[in-house]
């Protein structure tokens, strides 16, 4: 079996009284896309942030292809191979959808500074890799729209983009298809489809439907603690699991 891409071991992180991950290990797989879900107030978004370093966690070990990744900043952590998408959007909204692109571009272009003859063939570079990602995501005819005006799912399809920009191994995404209707849904579903396969995805989503359609595994997360993790099909037959969480979220 392959080694995972990410690996996190044994993390905790305490605010105050409140054990928030308490002792959650988990890993992501090349090509999978792992779910983690749970009821408000789990721990999902804590642990995104411990992954991708905006919270340094209190003990605990997360491994990149495994390098030890838990001391590094978040932009280190970039620059190794894990991005994230936030649950609300890290657009400019007053920029294009190509200067959003061609911003996330430069940010993580690793291109040597060359002499002023070759800069035009840098630009060049860039400016590719600004349409192959707007293509990648579905936004190659809104390349010249102002992001704040694209309907809220293509804004969402854009913070993908944008995530994608420094080739992650590993796609955290956080809530990607909140506050979507279906048609955007689907949109976002089969984006994230796409790219299965092309990187490990950790995909934290209330969307139970979305969830079942794509994941290949899911981790539970409950109280902070893993409640269960498996494949698919077993999580969602797991009595525990209905009991606790999925009985009411696929109701609702
Ligand atoms: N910075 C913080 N300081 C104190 N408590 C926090 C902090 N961040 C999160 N918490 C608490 O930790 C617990 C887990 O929160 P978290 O946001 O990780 O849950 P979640 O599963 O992502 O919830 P949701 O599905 O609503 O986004 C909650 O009780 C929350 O109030």
């Amino acid at each position: 079996m392959a080694d995972p891409l990410l690996k996190a071991a044994h993390l905790h992180k305490r605010f105050q009284a409140l054990l928030a991950t308490d002792d959650v290990s988990l890993d992501v797989m090349p090509g999978e896309i792992h779910a983690l879900i749970g009821p408000n107030g789990a721990g999902k978004s804590t642990l995104v942030n411990l992954l991708a370093g905006g919270l340094k966690p209190d003990s605990g070990t997360i491994e990149l292809q495994g390098v030890r990744i838990d001391s590094m900043a978040p932009h280190h952590r970039v620059h190794a191979g894990l991005s994230r998408c936030f649950q609300v959007s890290s657009v400019f909204r007053n920029s294009t959808v190509r200067e959003n692109l061609m911003t996330a571009v430069q940010a993580v272009s690793s291109m040597p500074l060359r002499p002023w003859g070759a800069r035009h063939t840098r630009y060049l570079e860039l400016t590719d890799r600004v349409v192959e990602l707007a293509a990648q995501t579905g936004l190659e005819g809104s390349l010249d729209m102002i992001a704040g005006t694209l309907p809220h799912g293509a804004q969402r399809q854009l913070d993908v983009a944008l995530a994608l920009a420094s080739r992650p191994k590993v796609l955290l995404l956080d809530e990607p298809m909140a506050g979507m209707g279906p048609d955007e849904s689907e949109r976002m579903g089969n984006l994230i489809d796409r790219l299965r396969g092309e990187m490990g995805i950790l995909l934290i989503e209330h969307d139970m439907t979305a969830v079942f359609r794509l994941a290949d595994r899911i981790t539970v997360l409950v109280n902070g603690r893993v409640l269960a993790s498996g494949k698919t099909d077993a999580i969602r037959n797991n009595a525990e699991v209905r009991a606790v969480y999925l009985g009411t979220e696929e109701e609702a």
